[in-house]
């Protein structure tokens, strides 16, 4: 046996080891190697490899290797490096955009001191902007940042800054692919850029929901080999305005007013959620208006399935691939099947993926997919302060939040959405002959805020931005995106099962 060398590590012999034993497995993971030393006939060979922790949580470990001669020490070398550079997916050259101001301000020191030092070790090379003001990313993507230099993009910060990433990624990919970004009825191209996410935000819902944790160091070992996961993306227009992309949540009703009265204390970094999710509960606002949605049909999966998307989901590639092969038949089959509610609710939420966080470990629609090419609605009509704090907890529980006779949640392809105050006279005119005359009177108060009576709209929340319009138009884009992530990985506990 081979005497070991100073490192931290325990130290094993090369020559006996073969493919399909436990170090096979390891190098499949391997990330950095070097050769770092020669003892009287010894080489040692430090490699570093991915080992899974708790909770989806990946850590950088270090097996070092020993040969007898050099030669062989040299032959494992080249034979590894030869397979890390004949993988494709491993990205070599990336462009970093570090949000020094996201979350608690922590983005500058999180990528220097747990990011870059593990890009270094594993052979990345970055170019990093560090932003200067808000949509400085987003404008850097779209005009001037040379794509082809790179393998993928990075983001440093939050769902916001994630937000503005792909923004400028999109609307590049349409402009250089001569497609037309502003109309709601065209056919999108996808991104071939894939998007790192490093979490330093306030809620990093995309991070978690994608990752299963909202840790640097796992999102940058995601990015190091090269995963891969497709993401829908929901156009939203008003009027047939392009008004912005979402992949997370459009929330109108308690999430919109949560997020407007939360931005005025952004001083209070990500506590403010907490202290504006109290103050809206107790306001209890409700707002009057129309949905409409295109039911999703012929895909796999319901809302309420309890089948959670997770890492190589069936879902996704099944839904994926019936939207992808027959995207216009689908749509024109579909068309006219048009359903409509008119109501009154204290939430209007589409989910195009779990938007689990750590706030909502399971999120607010646990069964939704990253990239089945639909979105949950979920309405949630107007009821008592109780009922409603029953329905938030269960965001934090095991129970069914959707069990309620006042939930409903609906899989969709496309929905529109008309508050009270916009319909057209002849659907006001519905209304007053439906309604009674407390309800007009709440109509009448939205012109006299200062009565004190509750407004007649609220804002849509999109990925924690706030629109500049209440009556959208929203469609889902399937698998538009693509980030350096696999899904949520379901193993269980102490299995590497990464060998393929
Ligand atoms: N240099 C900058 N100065 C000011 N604002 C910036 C800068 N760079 C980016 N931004 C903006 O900061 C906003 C918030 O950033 P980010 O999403 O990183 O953090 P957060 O809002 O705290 O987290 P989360 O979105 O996860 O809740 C984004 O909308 C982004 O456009
Ligand atoms: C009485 C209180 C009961 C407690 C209920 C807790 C429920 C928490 C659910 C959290 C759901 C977050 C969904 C993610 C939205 C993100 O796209 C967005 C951008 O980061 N974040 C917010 O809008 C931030 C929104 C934060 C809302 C609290
Ligand atoms: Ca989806």
């Amino acid at each position: 046996m081979v005497p070991s060398p100073s490192t931290s590590a325990p130290a094993e012999t090369c020559g006996p080891v073969l493919p399909g034993s436990v170090c096979a497995v390891k190098l499949r993971c391997v990330f950095l190697l070097k050769c770092v030393s020669r003892r009287v006939c010894v080489c040692v060979c430090p490699v570093s490899y991915v080992e899974r922790g708790r909770q989806h949580r990946w850590r950088c470990a270090q097996v070092t290797f020993t040969c007898p001669t050099e030669a062989s020490c040299q032959r494992w070398v080249a034979g590894i490096r030869e397979l890390l550079a004949a993988n494709a997916s491993r990205p070599r050259r990336l462009l970093v955009y570090i949000n020094p101001y996201g979350g608690k301000k922590q983005g500058k020191r999180i990528y220097e001191q747990k990011v870059a030092p593990l890009f270094a070790r594993a052979g990345v090379s970055t170019h990093v902007i560090v932003t200067e003001y808000a949509n400085h990313a987003r404008d850097h993507l779209r005009t001037e940042a040379e794509l082809k230099q790179f393998d993928g993009v990075v983001c440093v910060g939050g769902d916001g800054m994630f937000s503005e990433i792909i923004h400028g990624l999109i609307w590049r990919t349409q402009v250089d692919g001569s497609v037309d970004p502003g109309c709601p009825d065209e056919t999108l191209s996808p991104c071939s850029l894939r998007v790192g996410i490093i979490p330093a935000g306030s809620t990093d819902c995309i991070c978690f929901a994608t990752v299963g944790t909202n840790d640097p160091v796992t999102s940058a070992l995601h990015i190091i080999v090269g995963d891969s996961q497709a993401m829908d993306v929901c156009s939203i227009h008003h009027n047939n305005t392009f008004l912005r992309y979402s992949v997370s949540l459009l929330g109108y009703g308690f999430y919109g007013d949560v997020l407007t009265d939360s931005e005025r204390k952004r001083w209070m970094g990500p506590a403010r959620y907490d202290l504006s999710g109290l103050k809206m509960f107790l306001t209890h606002h409700y707002y009057e208006g129309t949905v409409s949605y295109l039911p999703a049909r012929g895909i796999l999966g319901t809302p309420r399935d309890g089948a959670r998307c997770r890492s190589g989901c069936v879902v996704c590639q099944h839904n994926g691939q019936l939207l992808s092969e027959k995207a216009e038949r689908y749509e024109t089959e579909n068309d006219g099947e048009w359903r409509t509610i008119r109501g009154k609710f204290l939430a209007i939420n589409a989910a195009s993926m779990s938007c689990a966080c750590p706030r909502s470990p399971k999120g607010l629609s646990p069964a939704a997919h990253l990239a089945d090419g639909t979105t949950d609605l979920i309405l949630v009509r107007k009821c008592s302060r109780f009922n409603f704090l029953r329905h938030l907890l269960r965001h934090t529980s095991k129970d069914d939040q959707f069990d309620l006779t006042f939930v409903e949640v609906h899989r969709v392809r496309r929905f529109r959405f008309t508050p009270r105050h916009c319909q057209s006279d002849s659907d006001l005119e519905l209304d007053l002959r439906e309604n009674n005359k407390g309800q007009i009177f709440s109509q009448i108060c939205t012109d006299h805020p200062a009565c004190g009576c509750a407004p007649a709209y609220s804002s849509w929340n999109c990925d924690g931005e706030i629109l500049t319009h209440t009556a959208i138009d929203v469609r889902v884009h399937c698998q538009l995106i693509k980030l350096f992530a696999r899904g949520i990985e379901e193993l269980e506990s102490g299995l590497c099962v990464t060998v393929t």
